[in-house]
């Protein structure tokens, strides 16, 4: 997938691991053969074993030429009388990270993978992989064809096709069971989990694991191998073990990846192609395994995924409007950071910062909050911790009263409550406390981060950190920049993002940002619905099928309908008089008597008890609704799940569009990160931009009209410029949307 982005850096990890040059010049190998190809290196080693290099940096990726290389150094070292056996490792400590994703929308020339992988199982010489860094997808297949397989201890191995929408296809549903069993397999396939080399050594999924030189430990056993029989080491001619429960097994887990998938199709396939592992010979499983990938390879989800996968890394390539960059802004190094508020967001954020291995004052107004949140954090940090192996980092964080305690920090993350006058009064006290050129951040969820700016000395050092809830946990972040923010301000907030294992996604300031402006035509959508004859039910089931978690009610009564009835008192919306657009206030009807969702038992649905979870549909609410609308005008017609999801997504990919036309986001593949890590967009959508392009514009375009048209009260149905005028372009694909943004008369 290209985009219109800035190209990576070489990332090539130079510190890790043992290379296989070092060991090369160690052992006083016989390199004089040279390079053939340029994308694996061969040399022999110890007199008798040929050593293979993968060399495609940055991980090693089964590109044509490395598979082709792969193949003309396996025939020299067959045909080489003196070898008696051949190691294949990666350079740069990573052994392969799989298929050349970028490859598969091409025309995907060059050898296939599945033929080269049996050859090298037929070796008359033994073959061990030697593993270190990673070895994924094709790159653990290929492993697998490996007659032993040798791993490093600090080694991830994994099948993750089924995070791209594929399954593993080049015999890795088929050798994998075979190896370790049906039910190991069935939960890597189709988790696409990655596990450590010690899971992996446990499984029986490698022969040895070291902590030494992986390629010395492979070259010894390669050389202690060579000549003997190979019979029992081609995993493709070991019968598959079937546990007398295995039919419970495949029913089982077919039912848990049509209940977690949520319409996604990959997952579905991997078990189908382990039950062909279980039930047929190899040469037929293999065929299953063909037919499914084909399938899987040509579908929407596999496209979405994929783009889903290079849009996570290309949003740190980050730049804004006025021309500030990732890679000519330099982060300032943090030491020591300040949370201020440790509340609900306040104790994740505090959490993540101690586990990233920041020294943190965490600061609350009262002793007794101070020490509810200690408590909490505390017990975040061991419950991780145990998870993790690992003691946990309480001794991290300083818990203080005194907002004095900030004075010597390098950063602060401000957690109060949403209320810009409190924010106000601690931007003012965080400006006059702190030592100078300290960055001041706030995790507001939608207010003005040039207003709060605006109470300090220095404005460039503030920038908006929105983290998600639970902070701990949710791999997004927001970083927002003000119209002062220096390019280092938002560089070491992008960089704190990285450090916490987050993938932060640069964006302008604007009320809600990108991720809540959005949502607002999504929810207002969803009212209006209800108060032309939809049910709450009726939303969430639509929403739910299209692959959703969560229907947008069901989401509200989770998280409080309290929270969006604050936000909206605050913006005056709930007074006043909506004359020219349309306002439901049932959002607010609902508050006004009690009805907070599932902490008081009732909102949308009603619950057995206040913090109950399970959502039951509640006569009253239907009944509720209905005189609402007698009182209101409106008379109730069928809906249907089309209209539901094309009045509120189209309305909310229309704001997306309109973002991108205020430069808010720099690119679709933002707003398209955001929603999959941030709002449970379904990920095999690619989210709601590249939805847009699959359902294509212009029918997005026509249906807006046609909706607008029935709701001139509306404005948010009303079609964005920008939409107009891509369509007006020839509809081009995603990844050039920016050349229009950008060129106002662009006619690609
Ligand atoms: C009619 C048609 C019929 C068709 C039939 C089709 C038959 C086709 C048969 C093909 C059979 C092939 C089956 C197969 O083998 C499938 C696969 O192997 S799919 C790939 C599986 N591998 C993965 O999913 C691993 C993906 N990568 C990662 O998880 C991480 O990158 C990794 C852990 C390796 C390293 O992480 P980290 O150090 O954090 O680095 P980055 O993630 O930032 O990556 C750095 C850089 O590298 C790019 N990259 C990584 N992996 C790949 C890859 N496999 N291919 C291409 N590029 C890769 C990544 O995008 C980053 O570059 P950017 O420029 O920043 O994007
Ligand atoms: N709750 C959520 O899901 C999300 C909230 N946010 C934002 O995070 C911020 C905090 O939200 P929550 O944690 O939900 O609020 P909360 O109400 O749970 O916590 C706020 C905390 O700040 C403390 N506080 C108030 N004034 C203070 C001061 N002057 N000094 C120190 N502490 C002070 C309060 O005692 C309270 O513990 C808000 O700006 C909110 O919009 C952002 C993303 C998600």
């Amino acid at each position: 997938m290209i985009f219109g982005r800035y190209p990576s850096r070489d990332k090539q990890d130079k510190a890790i691991a043992v290379s296989a040059k070092k060991f090369r010049s160690a052992v006083g190998s016989d390199t004089s053969n040279g390079l053939f190809g340029n994308m694996a290196l061969y040399s022999r080693v110890s007199g008798s074993v040929g050593l293979i290099t993968l060399q495609n940096p940055p991980v090693n990726a089964l590109s044509a030429v490395v598979r082709q290389s792969l193949i003309d150094l396996m025939d020299r070292a067959l045909s080489e009388p003196e070898v008696k056996s051949v190691v294949i490792c990666g350079q740069n400590g990573k052994f392969c990270g799989g298929a050349d994703i970028k490859e598969f929308r091409s025309d995907m020339t060059g050898p296939p993978l599945v033929p080269m992988i049996d050859r090298l199982e037929l070796s008359s010489k033994p073959v061990v992989a030697a593993i270190e860094g990673v070895a994924l997808g094709g790159g653990l297949e290929l492993a697998l064809g490996c007659h032993y397989r040798v791993a490093h201890s600090k080694t991830r191995l994994g099948l993750p096709e089924v995070t791209l929408g594929l399954l593993p296809g080049a015999g890795g549903t088929q050798r994998l069971p075979r190896l370790v069993g049906i039910p190991a397999a069935l939960e890597l396939i189709t988790t696409g989990r990655h596990v450590t080399a010690a899971e992996a050594l446990q499984l029986g999924l490698v022969d040895f694991v070291t902590d030494h030189n992986t390629i010395e430990a492979a070259v010894k056993l390669a050389l202690s191998v060579a000549g003997k029989s190979l019979d029992s080491r081609r995993i493709s001619t070991c019968k598959c073990p079937r546990p007398p429960y295995a039919d419970a097994l495949f029913e089982e887990a077919m039912q848990r990846v049509r209940r977690s998938a949520r319409g996604a199709i990959a997952p579905v396939a991997c078990v189908q192609a382990v039950h062909a592992a279980a039930t047929l010979p190899f040469a037929r499983g293999m065929e299953q395994e063909k037919q499914l990938m084909a399938t899987l390879f040509t579908s929407g989800q596999a496209r979405a995924l994929q783009y889903q996968f290079f849009a996570q890394r290309a949003v740190s390539r980050w730049s804004t409007p006025s021309g500030a960059r990732w890679d000519t802004s330099k982060p300032r190094p943090v030491h020591k950071v300040a949370v201020i508020g440790l509340g609900t967001m306040g104790r994740g954020i505090t959490v993540a910062l101690a586990q990233a291995g920041l020294s943190v004052v965490a600061v609350e107004t009262h002793e007794k909050q101070l020490m509810e949140a200690k408590r909490v954090v505390s017990g975040m940090l061991e419950r991780g911790a145990k998870r993790l192996g690992a003691p946990p980092a309480l001794d991290k964080i300083n818990y203080s009263c005194e907002i004095q305690a900030v004075a010597d920090v390098d950063l602060v993350i401000e957690a109060v409550f949403e209320d810009m006058v409190v924010k106000k009064t601690v931007f003012r006290q965080l400006s006059a406390i702190c030592k100078p050129g300290t960055f001041l951040f706030t995790n507001t969820s939608g207010l003005d981060i040039d207003e709060l700016a605006a109470q300090t000395r220095n404005p460039e050092l503030v920038v908006g950190m929105h983290f998600f809830a639970p902070a701990h946990v949710m791999k997004l972040l927001e970083v927002v920049y003000g119209r002062r923010s220096s390019s280092q301000a938002v560089a070491t907030a992008m960089k704190i993002g990285k450090n916490m294992d987050k993938i932060s996604v640069a964006v302008g300031n604007c009320s809600g940002f990108v991720g809540n402006r959005m949502l607002r035509p999504y929810l207002d959508q969803a009212f209006f619905l209800l108060e032309e004859g939809a049910t709450p039910e009726l939303v969430d089931q639509a929403l739910e099928e299209f692959g959703f978690a969560m229907g947008v009610f069901r989401m509200s009564d989770l998280s409080g309908l309290d929270i969006g009835w604050k936000v909206r008192k605050a913006k005056e919306m709930v007074s006043k008089t909506h004359q020219d657009c349309r306002y439901s206030p049932l959002g607010d009807l609902l508050c006004e008597r009690g009805r907070f969702g599932q902490k008081t038992g009732r909102g949308w649905y009603q619950y057995d008890k206040p913090g109950g979870r399970v959502a039951k549909p509640d006569p009253w609410l239907h009944s509720f609704l209905e005189k609402y609308r007698a009182q209101r005008g409106f008379v109730a017609r069928r809906i249907d799940h089309q209209e539901v999801l094309e009045r509120c997504l189209y309305a909310l990919i229309n704001e997306g569009f309109r973002i991108l036309e205020d430069r808010i986001a720099s690119g679709p593949e933002d707003i398209d990160v955001i929603y999959v890590l941030g709002y449970s967009w379904p990920r095999h959508r690619g989210g709601p931009m590249f939805y847009a392009q699959m359902v294509g514009l212009s029918r997005i375009l026509e249906k807006l009209e046609y909706y607008h048209q029935l709701h001139l009260d509306i404005p948010s149905l009303q079609p964005c410029s920008l939409l107009r005028k891509l369509v007006a372009n020839g509809r081009p694909p995603i990844h050039k949307w920016v050349e229009v943004i950008k060129n106002p008369h662009s006619h690609l």
